[in-house]
């Protein structure tokens, strides 16, 4: 059922509040064809109630060949924004810009925020993200989370069916995800609540092995065989399995792009309010699956986009049942977030 503009209008103000939007600020609304109207009339009613100045730009779409089905997420790294002064300027001349065309990883994203510019991303089914308002306690959480993953320099993770992937981390910043923009220069997403880094480069190595219930994002597919994953120097060097293996295989063959194989950034999801089941519930066009991406306790796998290559191929792989160590002290065990009031620091936990 949809949710209605009332209380669409108050979960935006909510969320704008919380970003620091007020008199004298100046809003920015980002929109193409594939943005939710929904979602546009709520946030530009809720950021003039709270006395910002709101403007809109509508861009061109950013199709792209590689493309498939209607998720912006399957394709990332440019937009049309990046070859567009005129786009780039008004949206460095705003404080806050909320992007409903899905900009992630695009050198224009990453120039607009240099200039001080927040950005917030939002693009989920508005009743995802009626469901996964973001509250002080998300960000509490998801920074003290961060703040142990950069206290590290290697991670492990492991799992029942297999998985023994190990890396160095340090070499890349964290993202950490947790629904709002309250500092100059910061992009978040709304629904999120996860971390994620990049791992040095090549450090990459051992098995990533998805069970039965792992999540493939933009499939929007349940796995339902194991699909055992070789990672050599950073790269897929193996992928075996049966149908599931198989269409993944062909997916990332159809990329033409030896990059499609990198492994990109990797974490764990924090947010206790998202669930793994909702993705089931829904037809592929509605969401983009950030409910999967930030289910409490997941291990955030994802393929593609490192540190030292670019490629339009990224795919996100919530995993259940895993266990995830830095330097030895774990983050998450069987699928269970350690509070950081018990987490230990350094490789004496394991
Ligand atoms: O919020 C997001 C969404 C997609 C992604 O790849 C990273 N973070
Ligand atoms: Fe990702």
């Amino acid at each position: 059922m949809p949710v209605s503009d009332t209380r669409s209008t108050a979960m935006w103000r909510e969320v704008l509040e919380l970003s620091e939007v007020g008199p004298g600020q100046n809003v920015l609304l980002l929109t193409s064809a594939n943005s939710n109207p929904l979602l546009i009339d709520a946030a530009g009613r809720a950021a003039a109630a709270l006395g910002a100045t709101v403007s809109r730009l509508d861009i061109e779409p950013n199709w792209d060949l590689f493309e498939v089905g209607s998720d912006p997420t399957v394709v990332s790294g440019q937009s049309p924004i990046d070859r567009n002064p005129m786009a780039l300027a008004a949206m460095k001349a705003a404080d806050l810009v909320v992007d409903f065309v899905f900009l992630l990883f695009t050198p224009g994203q990453k120039e607009v925020l240099a200039s001080g510019t927040r950005i917030l991303l939002a693009y989920d089914a508005p009743e995802v993200l009626a469901r996964i308002v973001p509250t002080r306690e998300d960000r509490r959480r998801v920074l003290a989370a961060k703040a142990a993953y950069a206290a590290g320099s290697t991670m492990r993770v492991t799992s029942p069916a297999g998985t023994d992937l190990h890396a160095r981390i340090g070499q890349y910043p964290i993202t950490a995800e947790y629904g709002f923009v309250d500092e100059p220069g910061r992009w978040d997403h709304w629904p999120s609540g996860f971390v994620a880094r990049l791992t040095d480069d090549e450090t990459a190595h051992g098995r990533v092995v998805l069970a039965p219930g792992d999540i493939i994002l933009p499939f929007k597919s349940y796995v339902q065989t194991a699909i055992a994953l070789t990672i050599e120097a950073g790269f897929i060097t193996r992928i075996e399995g049966g149908l599931d293996a198989d269409f993944l295989r062909s997916y990332l063959d159809g990329f033409r792009d030896p990059n499609a194989y990198g492994v990109s950034h990797l974490g764990w999801g924090l947010q206790p309010r998202a669930r793994w089941t909702s993705l089931g519930l829904y037809d592929k066009h509605p969401t983009i699956g950030m409910e999967a991406r930030a289910f409490y306790g997941n291990f955030l796998f994802s393929t593609g986009p490192s540190g030292k290559h670019r490629t339009p191929a990224h795919l996100d792989i919530p995993m259940r049942g895993c266990s995830f160590y830095v330097d030895g002290a774990p983050m998450v065990v069987d699928g269970d977030v350690i509070p950081e009031d018990q987490r230990v620091a350094g490789a004496t936990a394991q």
